[in-house]
């Protein structure tokens, strides 16, 4: 077996505040919809649905005069995302969230890092999600998740979880940029931060990039977290985005991404962001994430075969 059995706790958070399309609030349920609890039963893995988190919404506009949208939303959601994640952990269980948006990365990531001093994270996507208001070209808080967690940014976020500084500038692989905002070149330029932008993994190739990423962050870390935003990989092959980049991953790359890190013994919690089912062609980008979602935890083509004829079977036995 190349892959861990691992017992994994299900969370959607049907965000989408965080940007300003409405859609990326239904992606738990697409997600779901595309089959992914009976596909990671299939492969033996013990999971369990734990539903989506109830999100208040306290306003869907500006709520400051600062460049920066519904704070107060996104502060009481990834409070709350960070309880929940942290409960997860402490019973033993690998937290799979779905979004949402990428804000919900700032409560994913403080309630990992409660429980890790060193977290490692792999991002992977067209953008850097590095911006403060300062720097951010609109505002969204889903630009920002990766900035907040490093301490950087508006105090309401920074202070998400109740302590500032869940991950370490050198903890973290950028994987797939292509579209990097000024200020955030500045900041990957003078922390030093790692990054593989969509042209280096073409060059270098996944499986050296990935191989390279695991690697360093294994010698710096105590665990590994995956924010795997679906726009990373190219708009041609994943429509369903809100804020599509040309020049991306392509899926198969990226499939064959995550089945590398499926024998990661380190990776701890992972996280599937901004599927906008309102904005998909015939469900193809939720049902490609769960293809990358069972690849993670250990599905291969051969075991999603034997799967088909299962389903296959059973139902013409009804
Ligand atoms: N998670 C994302 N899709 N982020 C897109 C961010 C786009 C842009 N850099 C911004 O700050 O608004
Ligand atoms: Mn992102
Ligand atoms: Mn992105």
């Amino acid at each position: 077996m190349n892959f861990m059995k691992r017992k994994i706790s299900v969370v959607g958070v049907p965000m989408w505040l965080g940007q300003t399309r409405y859609g990326t609030n239904l992606g738990p349920q697409g997600i779901r919809c595309a089959g992914l609890m009976d596909r990671l039963k299939g492969i033996g893995q013990d999971v369990v649905d734990e539903g989506n988190l109830s999100i208040g919404i306290t306003g869907c506009f500006r709520q400051s005069g600062e460049n920066i949208k519904n704070v107060k939303t996104l502060v009481d959601s990834s409070e709350k995302l960070a309880a929940k994640v942290s409960n997860i952990i402490q019973e033993g269980r690998f937290p799979l969230v779905l979004g949402g948006d990428h804000s919900i990365a700032m409560g994913t990531l403080a309630g990992v890092a409660k429980h890790y001093k060193n977290i490692g994270v792999i991002w992977y996507d067209a953008h850097a999600d590095m911006n403060t208001p300062e720097t951010s070209p609109t505002g969204n808080i889903h630009g920002m998740p990766l900035a907040a967690s490093m301490g950087l940014g508006h105090s309401a976020l920074t202070n998400i979880g109740g302590y500032q500084g869940k991950v370490k500038p050198e903890h973290i692989v950028l994987i797939g940029a292509r579209d990097v905002d000024q200020g955030e070149q500045q900041l990957i330029e003078e922390r030093n931060i790692k990054m593989y932008t969509a042209n280096d993994v073409k060059r270098l190739g996944i499986e050296a990039v990935i191989a390279e990423s695991v690697r360093y962050l294994s010698e710096r870390c105590d665990g590994i977290h995956l924010s795997f935003d679906v726009d990373g990989i190219d708009p041609a092959e994943f429509p369903g985005v809100g804020t599509p980049v040309a020049n991306g991953l392509s899926y198969k790359e990226s499939l064959q991404a995550v089945r590398l890190l499926a024998a990661a013994e380190n990776l701890i919690s992972a996280e599937f962001v901004e599927v906008n089912p309102l904005l998909d062609k015939d469900d193809v980008t939720a049902r490609l994430t769960v293809n990358l979602i069972g690849a993670l935890f250990g599905e291969t083509a051969k075991s999603k075969q034997v799967q088909r004829a299962d389903r296959k079977r059973s139902a013409e036995a009804i």
